[in-house]
């Protein structure tokens, strides 16, 4: 299924029949990816009493209580509400769902102790290309990322003037295939989200970051359309599932 999209003054098509997802799958195990310091999510058969709400424990149903944080699980969607006073809601906020984006890979690079994506690596990668959304892949790229517990592991983040150099650039969707843009401890800086948020000035409620995404290796750089589909929780980040459409032509 073609579908052909104008964009301002280009004509782009796509295969609807050949989506490709960068979400991670939520599972019920310790095995599903984790960051920030919490419990493994649940998916349980309600009990009431001596009944499990399980067709193999006898129900006429299978039907579970679901327990997750979405920061910490898997691939979510959030929006200027992570961090501000007033909570504002991702559900609110994301209204479309159809993005132009750039597949861009990254090697983070040493910095001291840390690792950090440089403005200089990030203006390499995206060049002059204008684009809504960009999807960041970090090397190295295994599928191990998801199953990943990253806790105290002070994974590689951000530099604050990378970040500003997407908002220059018109970005407004950043996606990430780590638990965060910004060092896992900063004391509470957060600089990279502030920065994509622009907090001391007018709040980008329009923009999203959208974090723990895997990119397979056999999605090249380049060019994309994307679907941010979100579960409509209202709350600052709710569970996504970005869907990418190579653009053929
Ligand atoms: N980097 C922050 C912590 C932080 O960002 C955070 C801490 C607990 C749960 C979620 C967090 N951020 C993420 O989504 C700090 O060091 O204070």
């Amino acid at each position: 299924m073609i579908a052909t999209i104008q964009y301002n003054s280009r004509k782009l098509q796509i295969d609807f029949s050949k989506p490709l997802d960068i979400s991670i799958p939520l599972i019920s195990s310790e095995k599903n990816v984790n960051a920030w310091y919490v419990d493994a999510p649940k998916i349980e058969p309600v009990q009431d009493g001596e009944w499990t709400a399980a067709v193999s424990e006898g129900a006429d149903i299978n039907f579970n209580n679901i327990q997750f944080n979405p920061h910490a699980h898997g691939t979510h969607t959030e929006c200027a509400g992570h961090i501000t006073e007033k909570v504002h809601s991702i559900n609110q906020n994301l209204k479309t769902f159809f993005f132009l984006a750039e597949v861009v890979t990254v090697a983070p690079e040493n910095d001291g102790e840390d690792k950090i994506i440089s403005k200089k690596q990030l203006q390499f990668a995206l060049g002059n290309k204008k684009r809504d959304a960009i999807v960041i892949r970090t090397i190295p790229n295994t599928r191990e990322k998801h199953s990943r517990q990253y806790s105290n592991t002070n994974w590689p983040y951000l530099e604050a003037d990378a970040v500003k150099f997407l908002v220059e650039k018109g970005i407004k969707h950043l996606l990430i295939d780590l638990p965060s843009i910004d060092k896992e401890k900063d004391g509470g800086e957060l600089l990279g989200h502030r920065e994509f948020w622009n907090t001391k000035g007018k709040l980008r409620l329009d923009a999203t970051i959208t974090e723990f995404i895997y990119v397979s290796n056999k999605i090249e750089d380049g060019e994309y359309f994307l679907n941010l589909q979100i579960a409509p929780f209202e709350n600052d980040a709710t569970p996504s599932k970005p869907i990418l459409y190579k653009v053929i032509s």
